[in-house]
């Protein structure tokens, strides 16, 4: 195809791939979330912890995502800044049943903000496993977090259960709004 027919294309139907990491403590659901989104059948996702990354790449409403499935445990945490420069949005992906954690939780988030690379970064966030007996809800997560004292960002919340594949797009259809907002 010649460039100006392949500049058309692109113009329609855009090429900007869009940055996407999932980040959240160990056994939040965030392989889980990356293979269902991939995958919508209803077909079980088995896991093992994460050592390292996935990243897969989705199409959804016209848009290409690059999304980054970073490892969650305590001692791989600090890897995740060598993936920050040039994110356009975080999916930080709690499991709302594991309330002793919250804190913890809201530690990892808070320094994550604070970081440079992330200034222009949208935040969504993921109050995975609401399947789950004892899970908070959106808004307890929410003020858990501490979003609410989220300034300069555009930022929501999701209630998932990445198991029966509920909540994720409609994720999706926020990041979208964002992003087609943000180029006009
Ligand atoms: N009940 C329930 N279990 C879930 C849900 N999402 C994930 N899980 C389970 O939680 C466990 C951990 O899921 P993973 O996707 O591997 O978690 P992770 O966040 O990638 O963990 P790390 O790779 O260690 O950072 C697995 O047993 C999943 O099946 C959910 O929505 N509901
Ligand atoms: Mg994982």
């Amino acid at each position: 195809m010649g460039i100006i027919m392949s500049r058309l294309f692109e113009g329609l139907f855009g090429s900007k791939e869009v940055r996407i990491l999932i980040l959240g403590l160990d056994n939040a659901g965030k392989t889980t979330i990356l293979y269902r989104l991939q995958n919508e059948s209803d077909e079980a996702v088995q896991t093992i912890p994460t050592i390292g990354f996935n990243v897969e790449t989705l199409q959804y409403k016209n848009i290409k995502f690059q999304v980054w499935d970073l490892g969650g445990q305590t001692s791989i945490r600090p890897y995740w800044r060598c993936y920050y420069p040039n994110t356009d949005a975080i999916i930080f992906v709690v499991d709302s049943a594991d309330t002793e954690r919250m804190s913890v939780a809201r530690g990892e988030l808070a320094a994550m903000l604070e970081e440079e690379d992330l200034k222009d970064a949208i935040l969504l966030v993921f109050a995975n496993k609401q399947d789950q007996k004892g899970a908070m809800d959106a808004e307890q997560i929410s003020d858990a977090l501490g979003l609410p004292e989220v300034r300069n960002r555009q930022w929501s919340i999701q209630e998932t259960s990445a198991l029966k594949g509920k909540g994720l797009f409609e994720g999706f259809d926020w990041l979208v709004t964002c992003i087609k907002g943000d180029e006009s």
